[in-house]
């Protein structure tokens, strides 16, 4: 014991000669929580620390929690891939622990037995490269509807759609597709569109993913925990709610089929969670995390792909030559007598260039989800207490100076190699973020870059777009609290293929 003790000590001491990366000095027990309550959105005054210290990573104390924010690519690899181990949980809080019904899930769980039991399911049950094929002709059925809905909306009306709401309702669509085998919950629009049930749900799941890591002091100072100063338990709550209102009685009736053999056969994924079977022959999922986990899955694929097409898209029509560039690889690769499917992704590489710039310049949060050392560590040569919450920034990385040349501006060309061979949406080097790496990183990257791909390609091939005749240079204004457009994207649209390609949806 004595030995273990001196040991113990001799480490501390080491540990306690490095510095903590540069910050704000703090206030005892509350850290700097004073000047993040003075300094909202918290996501500004974070990255103006940064700016003003000269520094790629810092060291914010929020309470007793140091909140390292980082955006070095080598730092990143450093956390995520040479330490990854040690940086593989997730921060305890209310919000987490509520939204995943007390860490059933996978992406806001802490490591631990749940994590790894849940993210084996997704991983080798839900999107597996079979699985993947498996659900294809539902994707599709979803891509179809997209085209079907924009058309409608073109022919109905003055021609001027709101792409962030097609986005999302792409989105909301696919999902629920993919988990319950169903478009609607309830009686739906007839041109395609998303009823008031679909509108309330969707929106229900971007509060979420909005509140879920929000800076609340209360999740900081655990002896406030009773406290809602910011009201984002209130919405959190809600928003939840909401979305449970909507899945449970679709996922306890679905149990009940399957228990009373009135089910027999597989149709989505919410019929392959129920079938798992453990080693007795039992159930392998209980209902709560059948619940928890179709919740987390459908706030985790609502986000990425909207907001990245809706930048990509008003980057490219301020821009109109670039657009123009993706529109003939499109002809090129699909020509005109028919719609994108999937098995043209791999030919599209000036499209998907185009998709990695906006995950470079616009990704929906600067801040990726939160990783917490499980131990003290060193990272370029600083001091990393236990406890720590490490936020990659995922602009700042996409944005660094260091890294990209003219970084602010929006040059798809710079991701085209010069072999031509198939691009994808990854970055293994973390010079960008999109789906992070190692083991905390996003295990949906062929699902996550069909969607995005599908909606952006299905967009541009099958509908001419300008800007409208009231803002005839697209705002590239971001909203102050976090990344997104301020301004939704409005384009006025026109279908571009013959007559028939589009019919043949209506069929
Ligand atoms: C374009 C679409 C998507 C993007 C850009 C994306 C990106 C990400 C990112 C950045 C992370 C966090 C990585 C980290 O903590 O270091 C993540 C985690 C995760 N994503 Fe995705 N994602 C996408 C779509 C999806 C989809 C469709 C699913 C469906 C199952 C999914 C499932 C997950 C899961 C389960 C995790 C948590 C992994 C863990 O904590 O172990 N993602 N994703």
């Amino acid at each position: 014991l004595l030995i273990k003790l001196l040991k113990l000590n001799d480490s501390s001491k080491k540990s306690k000669k490095l510095r903590l990366p540069p910050g704000p000095k703090p206030w005892p027990i509350i850290g700097n929580l004073l000047e993040m309550i003075a300094n909202k959105p918290t996501l500004r005054w974070i990255q103006n620390i940064m700016n003003d210290l000269k520094t790629e990573i810092a060291c914010i104390q929020l309470g007793n929690v140091h909140v390292i924010p980082v955006i070095s690519p080598s730092i990143a690899r450093e956390i995520l891939m040479k330490q990854d181990a040690i940086f593989a949980s997730r921060p305890l809080s209310w919000s987490s622990k509520y939204v995943s019904s007390g860490y059933l899930t996978t992406t806001i769980t802490p490591f631990g037995e749940q994590w790894k039991k849940m993210k084996r399911v997704i991983v080798e049950e839900l999107i597996s490269p079979k699985r993947h094929q498996w659900l294809h002709d539902k994707r599709m059925e979803e891509a179809d509807n997209l085209v079907h809905y924009v058309y409608n909306q073109i022919k109905n009306g003055n021609g001027l759609v709101d792409l962030r709401h097609v986005g999302q309702h792409y989105g909301g669509n696919l999902i629920r597709r993919l988990l319950f085998n169903k478009r609607y919950f309830g009686n739906g629009s007839e041109d395609g569109g998303p009823g008031a049930e679909e509108l309330e749900y969707v929106d229900a799941l971007l509060l979420v993913v909005r509140h879920i890591y929000a800076f609340s002091v209360s999740d900081y100072l655990p002896w406030l925990r009773w406290f809602d100063f910011e009201g984002h338990k209130k919405i959190l709550k809600k928003a939840t709610n909401t979305i449970k209102k909507y899945n449970d009685p679709i996922i306890k009736e679905r149990i009940h089929q399957w228990r009373n053999g009135t089910r027999t056969h597989q149709e989505d994924w919410l019929d392959v969670l129920i079938s798992l079977k453990d080693a007795n022959n039992n159930p392998f999922l209980t209902m709560e995390e059948i619940k928890s986990q179709i919740l987390e899955i459908a706030v985790g694929t609502m986000d990425n792909p909207y907001n990245n097409v809706e930048w990509v898209l008003s980057e490219m029509l301020n821009q109109p030559e670039m657009l123009q560039k993706a529109i003939q690889e499109l002809d090129i690769v699909v020509g005109k007598e028919r719609l994108v499917q999937e098995s043209d992704i791999p030919k599209l590489n000036y499209v998907k260039a185009c998709l990695r710039e906006g995950f470079r310049l616009h990704p929906i949060v600067d801040f990726n989800i939160p990783h917490v050392s499980m131990k003290d560590t060193i990272v370029a040569n600083y001091f990393i207490p236990k406890g720590s919450h490490v936020l990659i920034r995922r602009q700042g990385i996409g944005q660094n100076p260091r890294v990209w040349e003219e970084p602010l501006k929006f040059k798809p060309e710079r991701h085209l190699k010069k072999d031509g061979c198939n691009l994808t949406l990854v970055e293994p080097n973390l010079e960008l973020f999109t789906f992070g790496i190692g083991r905390r990183g996003c295990p949906a990257i062929i699902l996550g870059t069909t969607v995005t791909v599908m909606l952006f390609a299905r967009l541009v091939h099958g509908f001419t777009w300008i800007p409208p005749p009231n803002e005839p240079v697209i705002d590239l204004t971001e909203l102050g609290r976090d990344t997104t457009k301020a301004k939704p994207l409005v384009a006025l649209g026109k279908p571009r293929l013959p007559a028939k390609v589009y019919h043949q949806l209506m069929n």
